[in-house]
Order: C-alpha cells, then structure tokens, then sequence
C-alpha cells in the first residue's frame, strides 16, 4: 500500500481526490492537510466523506510529508514550489495540481503568474502529466506537473490532428466554458450564487494563465510552434468543462477514423460517432473526456467538442491516473465509475 498525503485537502481538487483515493486499492490516505481547518475531522467539511474517511486535517510541513510515497499538491501556484526543495531531498513522489511546474521556461510561468519562480532547478526535472502524450515519461518521473483542466480538454481535443499534420497551425480558436468549481472554494464575490445563476459570460480573452500552458503543449504534438485565441467562459454549473475548438483542415483526411484510432487503445478519451455532440453531465465525476469532431457544411472546417470533469480528468482523476502508471498499477485503479445522470 502506498502511503499517500494530500496538501490542501479543504479545496475542491484536494476533496475529489479524498472522494476518489477512498475506493483506491493501492493507497492509504495518511495525511491531509489544511492552515485554517487543523485538528476538524474530514465530514465536518465534507459529508459525502462520511465513512469512508476518517482523518482529521493537519498542517503542512514537510517534515511531515517527507514519510509518504506519494504527496499530492491541490494548493494555490507557489506552495509546491515553496516546499519543493526540502522535499526533493527525500524519496517521495510529486504529483502537483497547481501551475508550478508545468510550464518550462523559467521566464513565461512568472510573466503569466507574476512572481519569481521558487524552485527554477526542479523546472526541468517535472514531467508534464498527461498521459495519452506523455505516458512513457509518467512512468519514472519524481515530479509530476499535472495539467490545467482547459488545457487538458483543449490538448486532448486536437491531438489527432496535430500529429496527422493536417490543420492550420495559426488558425485554432477556443472557445470553452467551465463550471464554477473551476475557480476553487476560497470565497470571492464574483462566484457567489447570486453573481453567476441564470448568466453566462467570457472572461480572461485579452489572456489567461492557461494560454502558455496550451500553446507549449499544442506545439510539443505538433512538433513545431502553434498559435491559437483561446477565450473561457463561465457556466453556471458546479463542475464540468466544454471546450468547442474550431480549426481549418489543410488537406482531406477521413477525421473519425484519425480520432478513433489515436485513442483506440486511452481508457479514458472515448470519440463519439460523427454528428454526436458531447455532454458535460456524460462525464460528471469521471475521468473520462468525450469528444466529438463534426465538419462544419461547405468548407474546411471542423468542430471538435471536448468535454471532461474539471475536478476529475481536470484535475484529481488525471492526477490519479498519473500515479498509477508511475506506480505500476492498473491505471483505472479507483477511475472506473459511470457519471451520474441524469
Ligand atoms: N478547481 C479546479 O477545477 C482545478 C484546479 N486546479 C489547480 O489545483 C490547485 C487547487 O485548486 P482548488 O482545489 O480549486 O483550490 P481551493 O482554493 O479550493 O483549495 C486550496 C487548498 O490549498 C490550501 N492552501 C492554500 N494556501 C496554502 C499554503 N500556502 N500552504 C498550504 N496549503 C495551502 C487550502 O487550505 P488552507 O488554506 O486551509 O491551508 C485549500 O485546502 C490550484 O493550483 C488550482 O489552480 C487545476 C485544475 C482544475
Ligand atoms: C472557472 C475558473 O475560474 N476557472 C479557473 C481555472 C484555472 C485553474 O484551475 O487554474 P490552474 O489549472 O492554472 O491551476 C480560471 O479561469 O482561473
């Protein structure tokens, strides 16, 4: 049995990875962390935890967390990076959720994320931890970057077409839009119940934090670089992300056949039939993405439809996945649950 920690287990990613590692065989969860929550037991926060967990909320200290085979960060960009040194010294493996780091070079993560890089020696050690493109590197890294939920939906959306060669590479626009848990549980006026019920809107198109972390892993598919207009939304949902992605086809390829058999053999990226138009509720509480790729009438662009649970294959799920491959276990350990629907 591994044993396992989660620092910044209050948060939204931090409680889906208590959810999911709950009916995990290969883990037990020892330590949980929380600065304003220490000493309350799990349920307090959480009832859908009740009996299936009973820690209590300890703080962070890497002392601490130096004894586990496995620590997860579900924290703010910054706090792996603060504590990554101590813990780099010690055989403990990384798995982090935040931004810290998955983008390369040194000098984009602190323009988009406008601070200094805590940890700038251990940029080069972390492996970029999605899977269906970097399954190989998953397997022996000490630090593993999860990805962003949009670019996850986003990357995996155009994958296909990125290694056939076969569209504009400076002609993809974005469009995607993600439920409110997105935004993490920290109390902000602009998540309020009464602030986004009943509306929709874009934020973030004269640029988000995300748009580095896309166009690095749009272009490592591609092989060379790739621009794109990436502009988010926000639904009024709890969870989920649908990402409508538009590209322009540079020659004649049979798409469902590309789509299909890039992900033939991914336990989690399932391609709906042509016409089909993914759901985000198909994916709720899964880590599963559902695509879709329609062409659009008399011309050469197609519509890929990319969805996902952005605390899931977002975020925990993927993060979870990542440790099994890194561990040698099945990979949907704990990942095989259908979505709840309606
Ligand atoms: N929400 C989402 O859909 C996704 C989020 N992410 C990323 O995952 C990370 C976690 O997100 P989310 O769960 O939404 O965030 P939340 O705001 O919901 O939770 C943050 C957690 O981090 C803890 N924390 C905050 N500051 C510190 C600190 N300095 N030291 C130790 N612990 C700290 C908090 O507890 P306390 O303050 O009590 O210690 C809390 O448990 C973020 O980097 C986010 O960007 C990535 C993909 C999707
Ligand atoms: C709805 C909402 O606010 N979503 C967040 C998603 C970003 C996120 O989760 O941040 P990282 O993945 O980079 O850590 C946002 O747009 O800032």
């Amino acid at each position: 049995m591994l044993k396992v920690g989660i620092v910044g287990a209050t948060g939204y990613t931090g409680a889906e990875l208590l959810r999911i590692l709950s009916n995990h065989n290969g883990v037990q969860v020892v330590l949980i962390t929380s600065r304003a929550e220490q000493g309350k037991p799990v349920a307090e926060l959480y009832p859908n935890l009740r009996q299936h967990c009973d820690l209590v909320f300890e703080a962070p200290t890497a002392e601490k967390i130096s004894l586990l085979d496995v620590v997860f960060f579900a924290t703010p960009h910054g706090v792996a990076q603060s504590m990554m040194t101590d813990i780099a010294k010690h055989d403990v493996v990384v798995i982090d959720l935040s931004a810290d780091f998955r983008i390369r070079d040194q000098a984009v993560w602190e323009q988009w994320y406008q601070q200094p890089h805590g940890a700038p020696a251990l940029i080069k050690e972390a492996v970029y931890g999605l899977p269906e493109f970097n399954r190989k590197d998953i397997r022996t890294a000490d630090i593993i970057a999860c990805p962003g939920c949009y670019p996850t939906s986003v990357q995996l959306g155009l994958k296909p077409l990125l290694e056939q060669g076969a569209i504009e590479l400076d002609n993809i626009i974005v469009n995607a839009a993600s439920g409110v848990t997105g935004a993490g549980r920290s109390a902000k006026v602009a998540n309020l119940f009464t602030e986004v019920h009943d509306s929709f809107k874009a934020y973030g198109s004269t640029g988000h934090r995300h748009l580095p972390e896309i166009k690095q892993g749009l272009s490592d598919m591609a092989g060379e670089y790739v621009d794109l207009t990436f502009v988010p939304h926000l639904l009024p949902m709890a969870r989920g992300i649908h990402a409508t992605i538009y590209v322009r086809l540079t020659r004649q390829i049979d798409v469902q056949k590309v789509y299909s058999e890039a992900y033939a053999d991914e336990p989690f990226v399932d391609v709906l039939p042509a016409g089909s138009h993914p759901e985000t509720r198909s994916v709720k509480g899964t880590n599963t993405c559902r695509l879709a790729v329609n062409r659009a009438p008399e011309g050469n662009t197609l519509v890929v439809m990319s969805v996902i649970d952005n605390l899931c294959k977002g975020a925990a799920g993927q993060a979870i996945q990542c440790m099994n491959i890194r561990f040698g276990l099945p990979e949907n350990e704990g990942l095989e649950a259908a979505a709840l629907m309606p």
